[in-house]
């Protein structure tokens, strides 16, 4: 699975004990070690955005094991498709501005489908500085 960052506020990942799953941490891949009997629990989009900024939705991707299959389920958790997520106003002051558009599942389909989805994540053309 090529790089990207989660669309939704969490996924719950369970992955067996192949590896394969890899974040993007200082401009660096680092490989998620499998845990029996455990979740990964992944911060989205929507999370970082409504943190404005404090939890940080991480660039992953998936590597192909070339000698054992990989079984992994996400299930990817996020609020109704006409709700607006924006920064909590409890985050927001003179030393922490607000740093993130309004977001809605619209606006995600509006930018997946223009050419600038090409050159940006969907989340850093969220982001107002
Ligand atoms: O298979 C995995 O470990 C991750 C899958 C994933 O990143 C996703 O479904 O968004
Ligand atoms: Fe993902």
């Amino acid at each position: 699975m090529p790089p990207h960052s989660d669309y939704g506020l969490l996924t719950l990942l369970l992955q067996d004990e192949v590896q394969g799953l890899q974040i993007q941490y200082e401009g660096k891949w680092a490989t998620v070690e499998p845990l029996p009997d455990s979740l990964v629990v992944n911060i989205g989009d929507h999370l970082e955005i409504f943190s404005n900024g404090k939890y940080r939705s991480l660039i992953h991707r998936v590597l192909v094991n070339p000698s054992k299959s990989r079984i992994s389920i996400a299930s990817l958790h996020s609020l109704p498709f006409n709700s607006v997520v924006q920064p909590s106003p409890k985050l927001i002051n003179e030393d922490n501005p607000r740093r993130y558009m309004d977001t809605d599942f619209a606006s995600f389909l509006d930018y997946s489908s223009s050419s600038e989805s090409q050159r940006k994540s969907f989340l850093e053309s969220r982001k107002l500085t």
